[in-house]
């Protein structure tokens, strides 16, 4: 504190030492709503000061004669000075300071316990302070038992420092803020740095810090701003309470609070298009049921129409059995009458009567029979027909429904594909948003005693003689962590790679720390390469209007030469050509892969030509760095466009401190050329970080090779591997800074790589 603050025995706002002094610029505010130091200031001057500069509690100087000539003419010319000072100032305020010397004048601020906020500041050991008519009062003796001082810091930075007891100093930082809240005037607020960060204000009537309640926390800069930013992020948004809370979650981070609403529209499209899924589904069941009712009515339908034919025919049948009855009855009955013969001569009637009587029987049994046959008849075609009716109406129904159902499952298929397409855009948005370049840690397994304690997902610290480092990464695998937690990891970069991203994995670390573990494997469990290739291939093999082709090359990198290692014969050592932002390496060779049995072969032949050496930190210790470089170029059946993508995995060669590893003679070579190659690339991520605008790209074949992966368009994951044990110490501190750098670099916004599609090779 500066030369003025004094030391009170009162209650006042204690807070947390969070052991943080941040140079930034305090916020307070005075309820006077003016620069109360620029009032003193002119105060100091009425009271006689010829030429004085005073420091403002920022840090800054004020000419106060400047000042003095500004206002000469004001309120203050008219005789308030009076007023204001006479009654109140011991001499020694208004003592004239000889013209030219520069007096410094320390501000404080005091916080009444009526929650009214002083300014204040010493001058020639009397404290006086701007009362609320803005005129300058010495300060009373009972107000020290009344409140508390937050006073200027003039010594370096200008903080401001609030002194709490005689005992505990605490100090102002970009945490403290005020507010003005109603019926309580000004009170002094306290971002506490708990668990997250937790904004609090000076009650002085219960002499304690409370909660901000959400609503006046909102008036506060500190939220506005923020909220504002998340705004104009997501102009969606439009409750601010609701973001004041969603950055209180957050550490007030608003690029987290972006990413998480950026992660819930996420969610929610993807809840979305499940429901979207699943109504699909249901609708195109419900459409497969109304085909099969309709061909089970269509069948229906049929078989009572040959019904019909049937019955009618039996009817045509029945009507000839009939007209033959009738003739057979004429006939009889003209013989029972035959000619009348000739008078007076009686004949025997030529047919027996009972048989007469038979036939007539018959005859009136069969005309009922016929009767009711007919009847029967007409009554089964009545209901056929009417039958017929009904289904021809349902039919009818059912078509107009299967039309309304395809054309609703239509709808759900575009509004479909428009959600996909939203979502991809969200992933990228949530990947942009986490930076395109992710670095990882992971600690392989050791029996020694451990230099790491893994604090939580995204925190190492290094324990070296009694000392504790902390690290922070994206994510940090512990000596547990399977292959496939690894592989997990990677997973979001490399799909975007089927999308035409160029990306890009890299492992690093000490030799012997596991990075050829972690990018090869074993043939049991394998690494990150086999797993990125093969997920590679499941998704194109899953995306059935795009056509992919998968190229593989490998090469590696031994003593700042390139060296192609799948060549049928050994060749010449490779060149790298640069055109405009790509980068090639001519001659090299390139396998195309289908299967994941293609891939497997291919990496058994890149190993078998590989440049493996025993070393006393790792027994088959890579001497090479391992480029595996994977082509993927996708033509899509419905855009007509050509996506290409790259994934380019390496797998860095150890580095080692020669004098530990004991290398002698070509070992040495190999060595030298190992640390020259990574001090490099050291180099260009150091220049990455801070924006420079050389990039030494060139200055080793690695980082040449790797210029594509590493600059504006690509995303890039870094294993940084490293071993607990706690005689590998400083390499693991070393790895890990190295790691913490590459944290900082932000690669440009990625972009893809979509071209109109050519005539295109493919393996589908
Ligand atoms: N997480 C792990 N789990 C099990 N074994 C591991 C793990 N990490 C490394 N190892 C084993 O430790 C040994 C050294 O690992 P590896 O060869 O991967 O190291 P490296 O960093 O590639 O070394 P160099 O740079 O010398 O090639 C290997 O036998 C490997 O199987």
């Amino acid at each position: 504190m500066g030369s003025g603050a004094s030391v009170s025995e009162e209650p006042r706002p204690e807070r947390p030492d969070d052991g943080e002094t941040k140079p930034e610029d305090a916020r307070l505010s005075t309820p006077a709503g003016r620069s109360d130091d620029t009032l003193q200031v002119e105060e100091v001057l009425r009271s006689g000061s010829a030429d004085v500069k005073t420091t403002k509690p920022d840090g800054c100087t004020v000419d106060i004669q400047s000042v003095q000539s500004e206002e000469e003419n004001n309120a203050y010319s008219s005789g308030n000075q009076e007023h204001t000072l006479q009654p109140v100032l011991n001499p020694a305020v208004t003592e004239t300071v000889p013209e030219g010397e520069e007096v410094s004048l320390d501000f404080e601020s005091f916080l009444h316990n009526n929650g009214t906020l002083y300014s204040c500041f010493s001058h020639h050991g009397n404290r006086v302070y701007v009362d609320e008519s803005q005129n300058l009062q010495l300060f009373p003796k009972e107000w020290y038992n009344q409140g508390c001082f937050i006073t200027t810091n003039n010594e370096g930075s200008g903080q401001l420092q609030t002194v709490a007891t005689s005992q505990s100093t605490v100090r102002e930082d970009d945490r403290t803020g005020s507010i003005y809240i109603q019926g309580k005037g000004t009170v002094m607020t306290y971002m506490f740095q708990e668990r997250v960060n937790i904004c609090r204000f000076w009650d002085p009537q219960s002499g304690v810090w409370l909660l901000l309640p959400l609503q006046w926390e909102m008036d506060g800069e500190f939220a506005k701003v923020r909220v504002q930013r998340v705004m104009s992020a997501l102009p969606g948004l439009v409750d601010q309470k609701e973001i004041t809370a969603a950055l209180r979650q957050c550490n007030y981070d608003p690029d987290e609070v972006i990413s998480v609403y950026l992660t819930i529209a996420l969610l929610e499209r993807d809840r979305v298009i499940e429901e979207l899924r699943h109504k699909l589904q249901t609708k195109e069941k419900e459409v497969d049921n109304l085909f099969q009712r309709n061909s089970y009515l269509a069948r229906e339908v049929r078989y009572l129409t040959d019904i019909v034919q049937h019955l009618n025919q039996k009817l045509a049948e029945l009507e000839a059995d009939q007209q033959e009855a009738r003739e057979k009855i004429r006939s009889l009955l003209n013989r029972r009458a035959p000619a009348v013969p000739p008078a007076k001569t009686i004949t025997k009637p030529a047919v027996d009567p009972s048989q007469l009587r038979q036939v007539s029987r018959l005859t009136r049994e069969l005309n009922i029979s016929n009767k009711q046959l007919r009847s029967t008849v007409h009554q089964a075609l009545a209901d056929v027909k009417n039958q017929l009716e009904q289904f021809k109406d349902t039919i009818g129904k059912l078509a107009q429904v299967e039309q309304e159902a395809t054309k609703e499952v239509e709808e759900l298929r575009s509004l479909y594909r428009k959600e996909a397409v939203e979502r991809k855009s969200l992933y990228n948005k949530v990947l942009e948003l986490q930076g395109n370049i992710r670095v990882f840690c992971r600690c392989r397994k050791s029996l020694a005693n451990s230099c790491l304690e893994k604090t939580n997902d995204q925190e190492v610290v290094v324990i070296q003689k009694g000392n504790r480092k902390k690290f922070q990464f994206d994510k940090v695998y512990p000596p547990s962590s399977t292959q496939e937690d690894v592989f997990t990891g990677t997973l979001p970069v490399i799909t975007s790679c089927v999308d035409g991203y160029n990306v890009c994995i890299l492992a690093y670390g000490q030799t012997g720390s596991g990075k050829t573990y972690t990018m090869m494997g074993s043939k049991e469990n394998p690494g990150v390469n086999i797993r990125s290739i093969r997920e590679l291939l499941r998704i194109c093999a899953e995306k059935e209007k795009v056509s992919y082709t998968l190229k593989i090359s490998m090469l590696e990198i031994y003593n700042d030469t390139l060296n192609d290692l799948l060549a049928k014969s050994p060749s010449a050592s490779l060149d790298i050509r640069v055109q405009g932002k790509s980068v090639s390496v001519p001659g090299l060779t390139q396998v195309q892969v289908q299967t994941e049995a293609d891939i497997l072969n291919v990496m058994e032949m890149g190993e078998k030509n590989r440049k493996i050496a025993s070393t006393k930190m790792n027994i088959q210790s890579s001497r090479s760095h391992l480029v595996v470089a994977l082509e993927v170029e996708g033509s899509d059946e419905v855009s007509g466009l050509t996506s290409r993508g790259t994934l380019t995995l390496c797998d860095l060669a150890g580095s080692e401190r020669i004098s530990k590893t004991e290398a002698e003679g070509q070992r040495l070579v190999e060595a030298a050329a190992i640390n020259k190659s990574l001090t490099a690339l050291g180099q260009v991520f150091g220049a990455l970080k801070c924006n420079a605008l050389h990039i030494p790209f060139r200055n080793s074949k690695l980082t040449h090779l790797l210029q594509p992966c590493l600059s504006g368009d690509a995303k890039c994951c870094v294993f940084v591997n490293v071993s607990p044990d706690i005689n590998d110490v400083v390499e693991t501190l070393s790895t890990l800074q190295f790691g913490s750098t590459i944290r900082q670099v932000s690669l440009g916004k990625a972009t893809q790589n979509i071209v109109p599609a050519k005539n295109n090779k493919t393996v589908k």
